[in-house]
């Protein structure tokens, strides 16, 4: 009789494990072809214990191997999906952006930042969660970890508030982790979190950051070729096929926004003859200097081309034909006062300009806008060199 209920409610049990160990082994086989983990998590596998005996203590540590098990699986699938958007991604904005989400979302850290550092200036990539993140770039503990390549961890509030994390929460602990691949350092990854870090977000974090390293020396490498291939090495300035290009986009969004767009399209006036006086590297470093006068006049978002051997457009995104006028008469200027000595002669330089603008005037496309700059600078040219037409 005892041995009969012994049966019935070990047995019942026994039978209960063995049914749940082999729907896991059959979940696992089903993830191991693609299929979600969703119906594995401990709430769907676990199996209630409700005995002190041996039979309660088997049933614990099978609930503590379906744990292990939905945390492995967890981390597994952050770090496909980590990686998946790493290789996928070579602008640096986008990538240091998506990183950092993904680093918030996988470490329990509630706000951070990714820093870049190049040509010894450390900037700020991307930030979440953190109220003036500009201010983590000349964090001295930031600068320190970079300096050492090591990670520095921060307790709060016993260790020192590190300046840039008065965050949306109250941080407890800040990691700086320096980004290296190969024994260069990149930048540095910074994340603070109200809780702290355990020892599983730490060992995530470090899978992520190896991954993330490589992947931000593919994308800053993209980024140099990209610009190196678009500029003209003898004055910075867009060569012609990248600069047209930029031009198109900017007259798209102009009309897409309804915004004005302006141009301007300068010459050198007598170029032929400077090279011929002076040789043609002084002529180079008239062309050069040219360039960086432009340069200076422009703002920030304006876009400098060298469209021909002395020629150039700059386009201007949101200039009028009014700011044109302005912005031509200063550059002539500029130009005009500009001396630069070979030996002991003094070269000095002028410039034509042919300036007009969307939508006052009325052309229909980017390449219309061209034509009525380059009229405009032909008639400056006729009219006597050294002179502005805005039409
Ligand atoms: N030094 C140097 N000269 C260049 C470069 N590209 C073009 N040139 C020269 O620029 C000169 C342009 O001459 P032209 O088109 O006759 O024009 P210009 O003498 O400036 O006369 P206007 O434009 O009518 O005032 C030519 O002699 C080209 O050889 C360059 O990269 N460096």
């Amino acid at each position: 009789m005892n041995i009969a209920l012994a049966r019935s409610v070990v047995g019942e049990r026994l039978r209960l494990l063995a049914e749940r160990m082999s729907f896991v082994t059959s979940r696992l086989k089903g993830m191991a072809h693609g299929e979600s983990a969703e119906k594995c998590t401990p709430d769907h596998c676990a199996i209630q214990v409700d005995s002190d005996d041996e039979i309660g203590d088997s049933t614990r540590a099978f609930n503590q191997l379906i744990e292990a098990l939905a945390l492995s699986i967890e981390t597994e699938t952050a770090v496909r999906t980590f990686t998946e958007m790493l290789v996928s991604e070579l602008d640096v904005h986008q990538l240091t952006e998506q990183a950092l989400a993904l680093l918030l979302q996988h470490t329990g850290a509630d706000g951070g930042a990714i820093l870049i550092e190049a040509d010894g200036e450390i900037r700020v990539a991307a930030s979440q969660g953190i109220g003036s993140a500009h201010l983590l770039a000349n964090n001295d503990r930031v600068r320190s970890a970079l300096r050492t390549e090591r990670r520095h961890m921060v307790k709060l509030p016993e260790d020192l508030v590190v300046d840039g994390m008065l965050a949306q929460f109250r941080p407890r602990e800040v990691v700086i982790d320096p980004v290296l691949h190969k024994e260069v350092v990149l930048g540095a990854v910074v994340l603070a979190s109200g809780q702290g870090f355990s020892a599983e977000d730490r060992n995530r974090l470090d899978v992520f950051e190896r991954g993330l390293a490589l992947a931000l020396h593919n994308a800053l490498l993209y980024h140099r070729l990209q610009t190196l291939a678009a500029l003209d090495p003898l004055t910075g300035a867009y060569n012609r096929r990248f600069g047209m290009a930029r031009l198109r986009e900017e007259f798209q969004r102009a009309v897409r926004l309804n915004l004005p767009l302006g141009i301007l399209m300068f010459d050198i006036d007598y170029f032929k003859r400077i090279n011929d006086t002076y040789g043609h590297l002084a002529g180079d470093r008239v062309l050069a200097r040219v360039a960086k006068t432009a340069r200076s006049v422009l703002r920030e978002g304006d876009v400098l081309i060298r469209y021909g051997g002395e020629e150039f457009i700059a386009v201007l995104p949101a200039a009028s034909l009014h700011d044109l006028e302005y912005v031509s008469e200063r550059l002539r200027h500029m130009v005009e006062d500009l001396v630069l000595m070979d030996g002991d002669q003094a070269i000095r330089a002028t410039v034509s300009i042919g300036a007009t603008a969307y939508p006052d005037t009325d052309v229909e496309d980017d390449t219309a806008l061209v034509d009525r700059a380059d009229k405009a600078l032909y008639t400056a040219k006729s009219g006597g060199r050294n002179r502005v037409v805005v039409t």
